[in-house]
């Protein structure tokens, strides 16, 4: 039976209520308007309590994250990892890092928590141990997606979970006549996951795409 479909403006209605199923903390409210002066985009209401829940049913103790921005993302995962659980994040943004400090202090987050690491995120991650993490969020330049993918599953321990942000390209990737570079990108990332045996993979429509691998 074809599937039904429900009109674009009623969709558009429940995605944008969906957003805001959750209210934020104020560490949080504040860390949008730091990141509006910096001009970053941090990940989206509804993205933000998706990674909380993520990271609290991983029962997450050791992540990584790829472009922690003002630490919107690494806030919300901190939210839902286990109480001693320490954030590897990683941005080549020294002033972004320093936003995110100033999020973490907001929140009352203790230091030990974080390990943040100014860098290139193609150089930091191949550092990083084999097999030594439970979560691995990736948040930063689409053109290089594929690159922190394949790095981020050879990170992931058994169960572990990488979660790709704007996975949909501000909503390109459907369109097939879209050829530009990030779309591309993500349209490659996307067939390697699901070409990839040991994981089981969802894509998920909150903010602009969340793509949820699971390794097996
Ligand atoms: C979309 S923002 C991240 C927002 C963040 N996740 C949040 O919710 O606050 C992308 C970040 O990735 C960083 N970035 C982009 N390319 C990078 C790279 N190759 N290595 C490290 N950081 C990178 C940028 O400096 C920026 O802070």
């Amino acid at each position: 039976m074809k599937a039904q479909h429900p009109p674009h403006s009623a969709k558009h209605s429940s995605w944008a209520y969906a957003e805001q199923h959750t209210e934020e903390e104020p560490a949080l409210l504040q860390a949008r308007r730091r990141a509006e002066n910096l001009g970053v985009q941090p990940v989206s209401q509804g993205v933000a309590s998706l990674l909380t829940v993520l990271a609290a049913s991983a029962r997450a103790q050791a992540l990584v994250e790829v472009g922690t921005g003002v630490g919107v993302s690494s806030l919300a995962l901190l939210r839902g990892a286990t109480p001693d659980a320490v954030l590897t994040s990683i941005d080549y943004e020294a002033d972004h890092i320093q936003a995110a400090r100033e999020t973490f202090r907001d929140a009352r987050l203790p230091s030990a928590r974080t390990r943040l690491i100014t860098g290139r995120a193609e150089q930091v991650l191949a550092r990083l141990t084999t097999g030594g993490y439970d979560l691995v969020f990736v948040d930063a330049e689409a053109t290089h997606a594929v690159e922190y993918a394949v790095q981020g599953i050879r990170l992931l321990r058994p169960s572990g979970l990488l979660i790709v942000n704007d996975a949909l390209d501000h909503d390109r990737l459907p369109r097939p006549a879209v050829r530009e570079e990030t779309t591309q990108r993500m349209r490659e990332l996307e067939r390697l996951v699901l070409e990839e045996d040991r994981l089981r993979t969802a894509m998920l429509g909150a903010g602009t795409g969340l793509l949820v691998a699971a390794r097996r």
